[in-house]
Parts: C-alpha cells; structure tokens; sequence
C-alpha cells in the first residue's frame, strides 16, 4: 500500500525497529468479524460458522457476513471489525443503567450496549449527521431492542438536556482514521500532517459536553480508529490534567493487544492502561480505547419534584385501537398503555423512566409499535424485530424461500388455511417482519426502502 510519506516518517520515528512490519500490515488481510445478539430467542441458531470465537467477547466470532441474509435483515448478526467491538465490550454495560453513546453511527457500540442491557434502562444513542442517523435507526431496529432513543444532536445541545445525567458515556469520537487505512484506502485521500492535531482539537470540544453529562462516579469511554498519539494517549493526558477526578480504568490487554504509551503524551504512567490495537500484533485494524471514571463519592442526586410534562399522550380511541390489536395479536403486551406515545399517527413504546427529550431532534423516540390509520392501527416491521414468536398468537412460518420472496418485495401464496389478518412471519424461528394475510395471500409490508 503506498502510504504517505509524511505518515511513514513519523511511524518511523514512532516505533523505531517496530516500523516495518507495521508498515508492512498494511498490505496484510482484512480479518472480518460479526456480533450475534442475545436479544433474539435461541441467538445462536444461526447458518454462520462459529468455530472461530472471539476471546474477548462474549458474542464475537471471525469471519464475513452478508447483509443480504435472513440472519442479517433479522437482527441476528452484525458486521462488525475485530478491534471495534472490544469497546463495547469494555464498557460492561447492565441492564437498568443509563447510557449514551454520543458517536453512534453506524452503530458498532450502540447495538453491542444495547445487546447487553437486555431492554432495562435506557441507552441513548446520538449521532449529529443527520444521514448517517438514519441508517443508525436502522441498525438499532434490527436489533430489536425496547430501550433505545436515537437522537440526531450535536453534543453541545445534549449537554444542556441532560447535565449529570448518564452512568456510563462512550465517545467513539471522529478522528483521522489512520486505523483505517487498510479496510478503506480512501481515507488517506484527506490524511495530512496536521490532520491528527486538527481532530484532536475537535475530540477535545466533544470531550468537554460529553463529561457535563456524566453523573458523579460515572465512567467514559474514549475510543478512535487512529494510532495518532495526538488523538489518543495525548487526549487522555489533557482529560487528566483538566479533570483532575477522573482515573484511568486499566483495561485487560488481551493477546496482541498492546498497552498505550505514556512517553507518546506527557510520561504519565497510568496511561499504559489504555488499549491500542496495532495490525502488526492484532487480528483486527487500529483502534485506541481508553476507559475513565470519576472518582468523587457519589452525591445523593436531590430529586426535584418537578411535575412530569404529559407528553405526546394518546386519545382515548388511540388507546382504543392499539388494546384491540394487542389484545388480538399478543400474548401478553409487554407495552403498558402509560408507556406509549403517539408523534402524528406514529405510535411508540417509550422506555420506562425515559428522560425528557422533546426539546430535542429525535430519529427515534422509542420503539415504533405502528400506525395508526383511519380506523385502524398497522403494526410496524421494527415491532416485529422486537417480539418473540412466544410472545405473539399470531405467526406464520415461511420457508427460506418465501423470506426472500417477501423481502424482495413480492407477495408470498400459502397453502395453509388460516384467518385473514396480521401475522408475524417467522422463517427458521426468527420473527423477521409482519405480513397481512388475505384469502391465501400474504400482502407485502415490507418497509420499501429497505426491500433485497
Ligand atoms: C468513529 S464514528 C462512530 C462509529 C460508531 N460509534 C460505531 O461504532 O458504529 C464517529 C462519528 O462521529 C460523528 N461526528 C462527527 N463530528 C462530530 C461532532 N462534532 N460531534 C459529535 N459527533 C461527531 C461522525 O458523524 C461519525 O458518525
């Protein structure tokens, strides 16, 4: 690969005898890896090889995934780089906490955190352009998750939302991507000298709104796709001098995994608790991570009385229509009437004790159950990804083939005599959308944007 030559000098110089072969991984194998998600009944039903675990992640293996298979289009896997998903990993999410990933898309950290708080607290998920919080929604839809708001905010405006507010923050910031370099030979195309000390100044600014929002005794996690020291150890030695409460958490320095420099920032030895991932000992492209937490005791948070704004309520034939549908179709609805919300005709389940968000740019307020129209309430394809099919009365199964006849957007005929109505498609005993069923004929809902 030919790197720039300003890059290989300062690697040069950087790790001495270590240069070449870490310029020479460059040229080396992209080793890819995927996630599979716990959040699914029998998860590990999957056509995917698992002979290759990942060590330091519990749902990690190696190897390729296409998105064009029902394990994908299910929410069953996620793609996912080797190095990308040890910082999800560290951060331990559990169940009940409150969490922000604050550079959410496409989502890596987002859909692992929320995998791991099984649809009990609330994780916040945020990404500031607008297009690629989109395709986040997306893939936090897949996973099925209950308790996941995707914002589209800059993190100045959260800042002034949530002061205090989270347990547990990731900022896997924008960088120069260095790490990059092998999966996407484009992302040198605008690599320069100065390029690293330029996202380091933006980092620092992402830094200074995310700890607003850090509750006492909290924990962050920093992460980049870079091996610039610049964007990295030098960014963990500011946090420490500006913010002279916060620790590093050593991180567990997996095999190949290297510790973080002290001597690349201002000698300050804590810092070889941070984790850099480096191609030429890790199966996996460049990252950094580094995990922090605040040491001040925790403070008894006063809880303001303040009266709790009624928003976005439901009218009583709203209440109405959805108690029919979940009367017919559910078990047992997992969605109380006084956690629902309707935005237009939109209806969402919102995450129990969720925080007030309506000064806020959303994507996603919640789970979208349906919507409502005329008379009449349409379930929604991401509240088919996010029930069980014990949790429904209604399911059809459908053959491999007949699944990629729906996604692809066709009607599918069925030989079975059943009523008409809605039903949730199910195809190897994973619920993958939900489908109208008339006379013998499934009617496509598919989401059209997102048909094969
Ligand atoms: C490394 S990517 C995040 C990857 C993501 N965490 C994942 O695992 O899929 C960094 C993200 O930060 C966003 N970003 C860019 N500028 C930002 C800013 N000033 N504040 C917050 N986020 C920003 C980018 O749009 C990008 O999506």
């Amino acid at each position: 690969m030919n790197l720039p030559v300003d890059f290989k000098e300062k690697y040069q110089e950087l790790l001495g005898d270590e240069a070449e072969a870490f310029f020479a991984s460059f040229d080396g194998k992209v080793q890819k890896g995927f996630r599979l998600n716990p959040l699914k009944e029998d998860y590990k039903n999957v056509t995917n090889s698992l002979a290759d675990p990942v060590e330091y992640v519990e749902t990690g293996y190696v190897g390729e995934v296409s998105g064009r298979t029902l394990e994908h289009q299910a929410g069953y896997i996620y793609s996912q780089d080797l190095s990308a998903m040890y910082v999800g990993e560290v951060v331990e999410a559990k169940p009940g906490e409150k969490i922000l990933d604050l550079c959410a898309a496409p989502g890596g950290k987002s859909t692992q955190l929320a995998e791991k708080m099984a649809n009990q607290g609330i994780l916040v998920s945020n990404e500031i352009n607008r297009k690629r919080a989109t395709i986040l929604a997306e893939n936090i839809e897949r996973t099925g998750a209950r308790n996941v708001l995707v914002l589209n905010e800059d993190p100045a405006t959260l800042a002034q939302n949530f002061e205090q507010y989270f347990d547990k923050i990731v900022v896997d910031a924008p960088c120069s991507g260095e790490g990059m370099f092998r999966k996407d030979p484009h992302a040198m195309t605008y690599w320069h000298r100065d390029y690293p000390v330029q996202c380091a100044k933006r980092q620092r600014e992402i830094l200074v709104e995310a700890l607003k929002m850090l509750r006492v005794g909290g924990e962050l996690v920093y992460s980049t796709c870079t091996f610039a020291p610049e964007e990295d150890e030098q960014i963990i030695a500011w946090l420490l001098a500006e913010y002279p409460y916060l620790e590093i958490v050593p991180l567990k320095h997996h095999q190949g995994m290297d510790q973080g420099v002290p001597a690349w920032a201002n000698g300050e030895a804590s810092l070889s608790g941070t984790v850099r991932l480096m191609p030429h000992h890790f199966k996996g492209e460049g990252h950094f991570i580094a995990k922090l937490s605040d040491t001040r005791p925790a403070q008894v948070k006063k809880v303001k009385n303040k009266k709790k704004k009624r928003q976005a309520s439901l009218s009583t034939e709203q209440i109405n229509l959805w108690r029919e549908f979940a009367d017919n179709f559910l078990v047992e609805s997992p969605f109380k009437v006084s956690e629902l919300r309707c935005y237009g005709d939109h209806l969402y389940y919102y995450p129990k004790n969720g925080p007030d968000i309506s000064k806020l740019k959303f994507m996603r307020p919640g789970l979208l159950l349906g919507v409502f129209k005329k008379k009449r309430f349409e379930p929604s394809y991401t509240l088919a990804l996010a029930l069980k099919p014990a949790e429904v009365k209604a399911t059809l199964n459908l053959t491999r083939s007949q699944w990629e006849q729906y996604v692809t957007g066709n009607t599918v005929s069925i030989a079975e005599k059943k009523k008409n109505g809605w039903y949730l498609l199910i195809c190897d005993n994973k619920p993958f959308a939900f489908g109208k069923l008339v006379n013998g004929t499934v009617k496509n809902f598919f989401p059209k944007g997102l048909r094969f």
